[in-house]
């Protein structure tokens, strides 16, 4: 398993180029299977969990391939199997957003059951129930979603008792093909639905309300897709922003929209960043060291869980004392044991983490656990003493493209050690 070896203390300078999101990547990918033309997606970050959708898109019998650099062609115009295997499942649980759009335009569909993950047990009863109320026969058999429909799902209405991300957005490609109109109270309001809807809209389909509570789907009879583009991803620019933060550094995020991070530079601002922006950059600089901020994470537009692993590397070097209060996942502090080891003050209390920021971190060697619980490491690595290593980075790779390469432009000094 290739790890990282981080020597930390050089401030981060200059200029990166944000990916497409892999949040919205994903479903949009998934979204080529409702389509009976092909479509070429551009923006498509390159990471494994593409690699792993691509992949599991073949296997149904859809031709993918990529046309340049980032952008991928599908075509779902026919398809042999509608089974995703649990080989392909339980390495990305997003596989799930294949249920949906299997069902919708095939009448059949096999997922395996993604399980529980590290941070958290995540199940996925509310995609069934959604499905169930729209018309689907489903069952469990052998580990397998195994969910069938006779002809055209009937739209329904559908109140979601947890906001959702990918629970939302199965719904949505379900009802996009469905007979009649579907509306999904308490949605999830992420940007990567926006983007979803704006998607699904470019091949026909008639969603209203998407970036609301309400969504509104007019089932049509098909979906012709031809072109889209990917949002950038507010993740990964949030990243760069909290290593450049930590670091002392200025450095500018390019080809990325200030407007989906609005929680997340109000945070960095409260921490005393100055944020500069632009339609499609951000620039942080930052020239003292961070002052310690308090974080509640919460559905949009509230402060995303995929951050809160990040801050809390800053808070561990912040000046004072602050909370961090996980509300979505029960199980997602698994970074903090590793900042521990690293020389970091912060105690767990519940779902609370509560850190007094040290002046300095030591390098350790340390394991990544999880995709952000990992970025967060590689961040206290950035500002530590000594050197760091950062072990199984494999969950890094699911979800930052190049990550080393585009720290290393900003003058940092990590390297790979690839597995032997
Ligand atoms: C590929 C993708 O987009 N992943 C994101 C998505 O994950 P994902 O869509 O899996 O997360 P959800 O929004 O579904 O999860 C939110 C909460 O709802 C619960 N829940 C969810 C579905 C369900 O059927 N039953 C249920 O109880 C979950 O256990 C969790 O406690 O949103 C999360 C929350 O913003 C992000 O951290 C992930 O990065
Ligand atoms: C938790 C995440 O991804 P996934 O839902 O794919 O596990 C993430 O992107 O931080």
């Amino acid at each position: 398993m290739d790890a990282f070896k981080i020597i930390g203390g050089q401030p981060l300078h200059g200029e990166v180029t944000i990916s497409g999101a892999k949040n919205a990547a994903l479903p949009i990918l998934m979204s080529a299977l409702l389509s009976e033309t092909p479509v070429t997606f551009s923006n498509v970050p390159k990471l494994n969990d593409i690699e792993t959708t691509i992949k599991l898109l073949s296997q149904f019998g859809a031709k993918c391939q990529w046309v340049s650099e980032s952008s991928l062609m599908i075509d779902a115009s026919s398809i042999d199997h509608c089974r995703a295997s649990y080989e392909l499942v339980k390495t990305m649980r997003a596989s799930i957003l294949v249920l949906g759009p299997l069902l919708a335009r095939f009448g059949h569909a096999e997922v395996s059951l993604p399980g529980g993950c590290a941070i958290g047990a995540r199940p996925v009863n509310l995609h069934i129930h959604g499905l169930k109320l729209m018309g689907a026969d489903i069952d469990v058999e052998n580990g397998y979603i195994v969910a069938r429909n006779n002809g055209r799902l009937k739209g329904a209405t559908i109140f979601m008792d947890t906001v959702s991300v990918t629970g939302t957005e199965n719904l949505m490609m379900a009802a996009a093909l469905a007979d009649g109109v579907t509306i999904i109270e308490n949605a999830a309001r992420e940007p990567e639905i926006v983007d979803l809807a704006n998607c699904l809209n470019s091949m026909g389909a008639i969603v209203l309300g998407a970036g609301s509570d309400t969504l509104t789907i007019t089932g049509v009879e098909k979906l012709q897709g031809e072109s889209y583009s990917v949002m950038p991803d507010r993740i990964e620019t949030g990243t760069f922003l909290v290593a450049a933060a930590v670091t002392q550094g200025k450095v500018r995020c390019l080809n990325t929209d200030p407007k989906a991070l609005d929680a997340v530079l109000s945070k960095l601002q409260e921490a005393g960043a100055v944020i500069t922006t632009g339609d499609d950059w951000i620039e942080l600089e930052m020239t003292s060291r961070p002052k310690a901020v308090n974080i509640r994470t919460a559905p949009h537009p509230a402060f995303p869980t995929d951050m809160q692993a990040q801050f809390v590397a800053m808070n561990a070097i912040a000046q004072g004392t602050a909370t961090t209060t996980e509300t979505i996942f029960e199980n997602r502090f698994m970074h903090v044991p590793e900042l521990q080891r690293m020389g970091a003050k912060i105690s767990l209390e519940g779902n609370t983490a509560i850190s007094t920021g040290v002046e300095q971190l030591n390098g350790a060697q340390v394991m990544a656990t999880d995709l952000r619980a990992s970025a967060s490491l590689v961040i206290a690595g950035l500002v530590a003493s000594t050197e760091t290593q950062v072990d199984r980075i494999y969950h890094i790779d699911r979800g930052y493209q190049k990550i080393e390469d585009k720290l290393q432009a900003l003058g940092a000094n990590i390297t790979r050690i690839k597995a032997s």
